[in-house]
């Protein structure tokens, strides 16, 4: 059945392709894969197709609902008729209360601006959040007295507002009676908790802006069945209603922190521990923070809901909220939650469990999207890593030392015994990594497990009764507490005045998530060392993702990954996904929307002084090539008009064709003057300064392509303008892609990861059976270094296909795409391509130049 899907504008055909593609893969509960370009309207696609369907499965719902209502054997028909209608009635009529209400306070602009003025805004006196002033006895950083040492003791967790330290009972049991306010009441408040919603999560707190803009644009029919041929006034006029989507946008504490205290303290961790600091019991009443939701403040809370959900907010908006009505939007937030459609949040608060149990998330049936997601696998994997320096390591362990020999004799309960296991353990690790960094020849190696544990005792100490101390008895923050208390005080005697705020990662926090890994590490993890200029530093990788996800992919109704380039899709199906059926996962790659006359792709496999393009890591030094190459891209730049990128496979590789380009040849002139007889050239460079570095070239480069002198703009795939920055228009009606971007095979990390690709495809094809023919065990490691080459292959054309997908960006836009290497004319390499740049390419030689310009003649 074709669907009705209520975007704002006419649909193309690749969305109306999408929106139906999506409807169906979210009611089958499968996983869904879906690529389409850049600049062909996705997030409507998104946004229509899920809402749409999600509309559709509450009326399916409601109805459910209704009809499920039965009759005892002996009642009457009417009674049962006059259940359904009593019972259609009131949830009508739940629905219309919240709605009207929503409505009210879209028009109630003026009230707004008298909550603006909040009269419960707290004193100053109230917002002191000072946790432990210099003039506090060191008695404040005590540990609490720890006794539980058994696997089965678990912390009393309850969800929802309960998980806020230091909140007295009273306030949780208001908090959530508050839960029921929208809908009225208890039962309709497990209504709501039941509603299935939608999840969509996007890599940059931009990208989460711009999808609540285009979430701005749609208006969907309500989810009450539609009317009956005999309705009454009464339903006509509910009929009449809009029904609003209702959104939220969820972020960190520092996002959406407005105690100014806390949120000058600049740093994520830093804003966190100080939050939780100040909700610790030891804290007195008038140090915590006043915004956090309290009894006094009911109705602001309540207030706070219905305005977050009466129009479409960003996050910025949702401050807004909070700070115009003096509560915490970070913790108010949570109890829209169960009242929403659609809920979107940033990749670490959906991917990481622990996030998503402090915010208690639950994805038990609800549909989750995940946006540009080309780089999943990888943003899995860095959320699930972490890092400590031998530096880090050695003052940690001088902290805590300081600490336990200052509060020796004031240790109770088991705190001794812990804290001498988390000294045993801190020193064992800076050791082992010492003596293991002078072993080491090269700057990057793999270091096993328990080379870095041994000696001290390590192997004594149990892995999940430490992790449980450090998690429980918050050794960390007291520690730290501590000695800033300390410094402080030797800071004032010596110069008479307080000393700066908290404003870097305490580091102990860092050793602290670090130690946690390590006491829980998993199969797919791997440590790694790597001796840089500025140290030693331990690295934990998560080298394989697929485990993580599939605690998402178990729990949800349906998963979706959307992203402008998908391509290679490969690796979904034989490694993120490996434990689905071919059945439960669909992948699709829709066309452009740009007529096929508005694209040329070419592959350059010579230059035109005759050098063959080959930039393989060994022969790409070659000056004849680099030259060659400059003289090919001083010819394209003359028939690609305005703005042309070239992509180059590193800044390495970059600097050293500047290098030779700039190089007098016989005549006295140079490959670069010879391009910028064409174009001016502009440059990235690997610049410390990166931000600001980046934002010069930009502007540098518009500003020539706008003043008609076009430019070339010489690039890094994977580099900062690779991803997120359009060049439409003039901005790239050429780009071109130097080789073939391979990450360093030699690599101790690109080892680790391809030698797991080989074990994890060994094992799947011989079940580890021991017994197997010569034979069979031969193709099976054939075919498992295949699979590691294929891995290997798919990053780097992720990598490219991004690069290529910058250049066009909307219906009229048109551009020529240059792949300059010979290997782009094997067909491995072009399957990895997506579907709509494949379809227009050509092989060049000679005649390239007449190509583009007859292409870029007859778009004159
Ligand atoms: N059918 C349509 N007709 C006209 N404009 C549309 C249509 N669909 C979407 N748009 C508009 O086109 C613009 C680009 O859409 P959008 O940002 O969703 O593209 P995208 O494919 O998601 O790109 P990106 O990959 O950058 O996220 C938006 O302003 C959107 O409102
Ligand atoms: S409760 Fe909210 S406002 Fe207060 S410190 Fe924590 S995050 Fe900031």
């Amino acid at each position: 059945m074709a669907h009705q899907f209520h975007h704002p504008y006419t649909p193309y055909d690749i969305q109306l392709e999408f929106m139906s593609a999506l409807y169906d893969c979210i009611e089958a509960g499968k996983v869904g894969i879906f690529e389409s370009p850049t600049g062909t309207g996705k997030s409507l696609s998104l946004i229509c197709g899920a809402l749409t369907w999600l509309r559709d499965h509450k009326r399916k719902e409601f109805l459910k609902s209704i009809d499920g209502l039965s009759a005892d054997d002996d009642e009457p028909d009417w009674m049962l008729e006059y259940s359904k209608k009593e019972r259609t009635q009131a949830l009508t009529q739940k629905w219309r209360e919240l709605e009207e209400r929503l409505a009210r306070i879209r028009k109630e602009e003026e009230r707004r601006k008298k909550l603006a003025q909040n009269p419960h805004r707290p004193s100053k006196k109230q917002k002191t959040d000072i946790v432990a002033s210099n003039d506090e006895d060191d008695s404040f950083f005590e540990l609490d007295e720890y006794e539980s040492d058994t696997e089965t003791g678990k912390s009393v967790r309850i969800p929802g507002f309960s998980d806020i330290e230091g909140l007295s009972a009273s306030t949780v049991a208001l908090l959530d009676r508050f839960k029921g306010r929208v809908t009225g009441s208890k039962e309709s408040e497990n209504d709501n908790e039941n509603q299935t919603r939608i999840y969509y999560c996007s890599r940059t707190h931009s990208q989460l802006s711009q999808f609540a803009q285009e979430l701005r644009r749609v208006t969907l029919p309500s989810s009450l069945p539609p009317l009956q041929e005999n309705a009454d006034a009464e339903q006509k006029e509910h009929a009449e209603l809009e029904e609003v989507i209702k959104h939220l946008t969820l972020g960190s504490r520092k996002q959406l922190c407005i105690n100014p205290r806390v949120l000058n303290l600049g740093n994520a961790t830093a804003i966190n521990e100080r939050c939780m600091e100040l909700q610790q019991s030891g804290v007195a009443a008038d140090k915590k923070c006043s915004y956090l939701p309290r009894k006094e403040f009911e109705d602001v809370q309540l207030d706070f809901r219905d305005r977050v959900l009466s129009t479409v907010q960003d996050i910025e908006d949702i401050t807004q909220v909070g700070k115009q009505l003096s509560i915490c939007p970070y913790y108010a937030a949570r109890k829209v939650i169960d009242q929403c459609e659609i809920i979107t949040l940033p990749y670490p608060l959906l991917l990481q469990r622990s996030s998503r149990e402090a915010l208690d998330l639950s994805l038990r049936d609800h549909v989750v999207i995940i946006d540009e997601a080309h780089n999943l696998m990888d943003a899995i994997s860095n959320i699930h890593s972490v890092s400590v320096t031998l530096d880090q390591l050695r003052t940690s362990l001088f902290q805590l030392t300081t600490y336990a020999r200052k509060f020796q004799t004031r240790l109770k309960g088991k705190n001794r015994v812990y804290v001498t296991q988390v000294i045993r353990l801190v020193s064992a690790l800076a050791e082992n990594l010492q003596s293991l960094s002078q072993k080491h020849k090269s700057s990057e190696a793999v270091v096993q497990y328990s080379d870095l544990v041994s000696g001290k005792g390590v192997d004594q100490i149990n892995p999940y009764k430490l992790t449980r101390y450090l998690q429980e008895s918050k050794l960390a923050r007291k520690v730290d507490g501590y000695v800033e208390h300390a410094n402080n005080k030797n800071d004032k005697i010596a110069s008479g005045k307080e000393t700066r705020d908290k404003t870097t990662v305490p580091v102990l926090f860092q050793v602290q998530s670090f130690i946690l890994t390590l006491m829980n590490p998993s199969d797919e993890g791997q440590l790694f060392l790597n001796k840089t200029d500025g140290g030693v530093i331990l690295r934990y990788m998560l080298l394989d993702p697929t485990n993580h996800f599939r605690d998402i992919v178990d729990e949800a109704r349906a998963v979706i990954l959307a992203g402008g380039t998908m391509s290679p899709m490969s690796d979904y199906a034989d490694h993120l996904f490996s434990y689905l059926s071919s059945a439960k996962l669909d992948t699709f790659s829709f066309g452009h929307v740009i007529p096929p006359k508005n694209l040329t792709a070419r592959i350059l496999a010579k230059g035109v002084l005759g050098n063959d393009f080959n930039f393989i890591f060994d022969q790409r030094t070659s000056d004849s090539m680099i030259t060659d190459l400059g003289q090919t891209i001083a010819n394209l730049c003359a028939v690609i008009p305005d703005g042309v990128v070239a992509f180059f496979p590193s800044y390495d590789y970059l600097n050293q064709v500047l290098n030779t380009w700039r190089k007098p040849s016989k005549t006295g002139g140079s490959i670069f003057a010879e391009i910028e007889k064409r174009k001016p050239i502009v440059y990235e460079s690997n610049n410390q300064k990166k931000e600001s570095n980046t934002d010069d070239v930009l502007l540098e480069y518009s500003k020539k392509v706008e003043s008609g002198s076009g430019a070339l703009l010489l690039s890094v795939v994977g580099g900062r303008l690779s991803e997120g920055i359009n060049f439409s228009d003039k901005l790239g009606r050429g780009v071109l892609i130097v080789g073939l971007p391979f990450p360093n095979i030699h690599s101790a990390v690109w080892k680790a990861k391809i030698g797991h690709i080989e074990k994890q495809t060994f094992a799947k094809l011989t079940q580890n059976e021991s017994e197997l023919p010569v034979s069979k065990r031969r193709e099976a490691e054939i075919t498992a270094k295949a699979a590691g080459r294929d891995f290997f292959e798919n990053s780097c054309m992720r990598a490219v296909n991004q690069c290529i997908g910058r250049a066009i960006r909307h219906r009229n836009d048109y551009a020529a795409i240059v792949l300059i290497d010979r290997r782009y004319e094997t067909q491995r390499i072009q399957e990895k391509l997506p579907a709509w740049i494949r379809q227009s390419l050509v092989s060049s030689t000679s005649n390239i130049r007449e190509g583009l310009r007859s292409f870029f003649k007859s778009h004159q």
